[in-house]
């Protein structure tokens, strides 16, 4: 379980929100959504550990995350707006290479099934990343998905590029990973097609 207690964030002189209370379950995806500069990639960024907090706490499982380190590290698979991608190696490499840095299976069979249920086939896998699409470069960072066993997933507009296709896909991973006990935290500008019962949407003033 995560839970933010009275969370405040300032980007240089600019508070941009404060007293945030959210406490984040097995089974829920809470969709952060916002204007542009409202501070959705900052709270993700906090709930990661990697930005510190105004004010307030994160308890990961009822402890405070800032003394916990890869004791807290360890539970949660993070991927940021940007995909983290090399540019000169295949699909199949890149997602080893990121399932490998997160203890997954880093097996280049199971590279090559991810990238399959993203949608890429063996033509496309064999490329260099760099003269894919912004679509498909982001299908390739999103594979590392299929491959996480973490329970807590925090995504920053994981939609973004994607056609319907791949929202779909990508929905129906979101579907499993719930209803596996897992959970997810995921900034985005778009509806989550998700059962009413797993999902919260967490709006930051603006
Ligand atoms: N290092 C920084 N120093 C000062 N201000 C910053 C810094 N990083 C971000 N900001 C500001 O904090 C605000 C929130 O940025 P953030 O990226 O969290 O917004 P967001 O809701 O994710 O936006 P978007 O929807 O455009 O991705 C913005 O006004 C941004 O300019």
């Amino acid at each position: 379980m995560l839970e933010t207690i009275d969370l405040a964030c300032a980007r240089g002189a600019r508070e941009l929100f404060s007293g945030l209370n959210v406490t984040v379950t097995p089974g829920l995806l809470f969709a952060v959504v916002g204007e542009n500069g409202s501070g959705k990639s900052s709270l993700l960024r906090m709930l990661c550990g990697l930005l510190p907090g105004e004010q307030g706490t994160i308890r990961w499982n009822g402890t405070d995350i800032a003394g916990m380190n890869d004791e807290y590290t360890q539970h949660l698979t993070y991927l940021g707006h940007l995909n983290g991608i090399k540019d000169d190696l295949t699909p199949v490499e890149n997602v080893q290479m990121s399932a490998h840095l997160s203890g997954d299976d880093s097996s280049a069979g199971s590279a090559q099934e991810a990238l399959q249920a993203v949608g890429l086939g063996r033509r496309v896998q064999a490329l260099p990343t760099r003269v894919l699409s912004q679509g498909q470069k982001r299908r390739v960072a999103l594979a590392r998905l299929w491959l996480s066993r973490r329970p807590l997933w925090i995504l920053d507009e994981p939609f973004a590029a994607l056609d319907e296709g791949g929202i779909t896909l990508l929905t129906q991973r979101f579907k499993q990973h719930l209803d596996a006990g897992g959970m997810a935290v995921v900034a985005t500008h778009q509806e989550v097609a998700l059962p009413r019962d797993s999902l919260r949407y967490l709006r930051l003033p603006g």
